[in-house]
């Protein structure tokens, strides 16, 4: 049986994590990393813990969907004990991005701002499109519920760096996040990422290719978190046999 540990275990994708682990025949939910009471009961059995090392200490592999500063103190404890880890956790800055690349020198770490296959295969397909679509202007936009806390998503930035890729373009380079007054015509290069945010969407993005006379839209609409909880779970079992190096989904799912 593998001992997962989840950090994050409070949040809305932490409490699906526990919930089809706690249905799950190879893994279960072993230690529970948790700064606030539980809204919810959590497995009797699961231990509770307040402490980053512990939950460590105590995981054969460990699944973070925190917040930034969160995954910054998961990866610096790492650091002192090395853990296979799980990381969905978005809005990393270029501090902790470093630390990322870091910790996976010592341990093997998955990191996908999207865990689901359907994007994993959009990454690739918006690669393809840009390539092949060289004249089209490149646009997207995502949406999100009202308690989303980065922007864009990581979703969104992981579908422009393939789209920036598929031209020989680096996306810091090209890219803009909004358009406000006299700014004059778009630049052939830009890749703009917008954000929308309301209600309870679970998560939708839209990557187009415009140009005069046809545009390709390309959507993919999550409709349930749950698909994030059951791509990391996959992600944790495959993990924990890698050797130390940084991986993605499509590493997982052999894309
Ligand atoms: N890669 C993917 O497929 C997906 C990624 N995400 C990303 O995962 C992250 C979490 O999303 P979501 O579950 O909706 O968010 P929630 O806000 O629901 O949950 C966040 C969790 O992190 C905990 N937390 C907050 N601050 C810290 C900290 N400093 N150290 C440790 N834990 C902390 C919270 O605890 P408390 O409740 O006590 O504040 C809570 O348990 C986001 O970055 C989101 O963008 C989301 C969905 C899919
Ligand atoms: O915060 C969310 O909810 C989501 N975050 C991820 C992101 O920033 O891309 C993935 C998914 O879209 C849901």
């Amino acid at each position: 049986m593998i001992h997962v540990g989840i950090h994050g275990s409070t949040g809305r994708v932490g409490r699906l994590l526990i919930d089809n682990l706690i249905k799950d025949k190879e893994a279960k939910p072993y230690v529970l990393h948790a700064i606030e009471e539980f809204s919810f009961t959590p497995p009797k059995d699961a231990v509770v813990t307040d402490d980053v090392l512990t939950l460590l200490q105590k995981s054969d592999v460990v699944i973070d969907f925190t917040i930034s500063i969160g995954t910054e103190t998961l990866l610096e404890n790492a650091l002192k004990h090395p853990t296979p880890l799980v990381i969905g956790t978005t809005g990393l800055n270029e501090h902790q991005q470093n630390l990322l690349k870091e910790a996976a020198n010592n341990m093997p770490i998955l990191y996908s701002t999207n865990m689901s296959l359907g994007v994993a295969v959009l990454n690739r397909l918006v690669e393809l499109a840009s390539k092949s679509l060289s004249d089209f202007d490149i646009e997207i936009v995502e949406q999100h519920h009202r308690y989303k806390k980065d922007a864009p998503s990581g979703t969104a930035l992981t579908l422009g760096e393939h789209a920036a890729r598929g031209r020989g373009l680096n996306l810091d380079d090209v890219r803009i996040s909004g358009r406000n007054g006299l700014i004059g015509e778009r630049s052939k290069d830009e890749i703009a990422i917008m954000a929308l945010r309301g209600g309870d969407i679970v998560g939708r993005h839209t990557v187009g290719f415009y140009n005069d006379g046809e545009f390709i839209e390309m959507n993919h609409t999550a409709t349930s978190r749950d698909t994030f909880a059951k791509g990391a779970i996959k992600a944790a079992k495959w993990i924990i046999n890698q050797p130390n190096g940084l991986y993605t989904i499509s590493d997982c799912l052999g894309l």
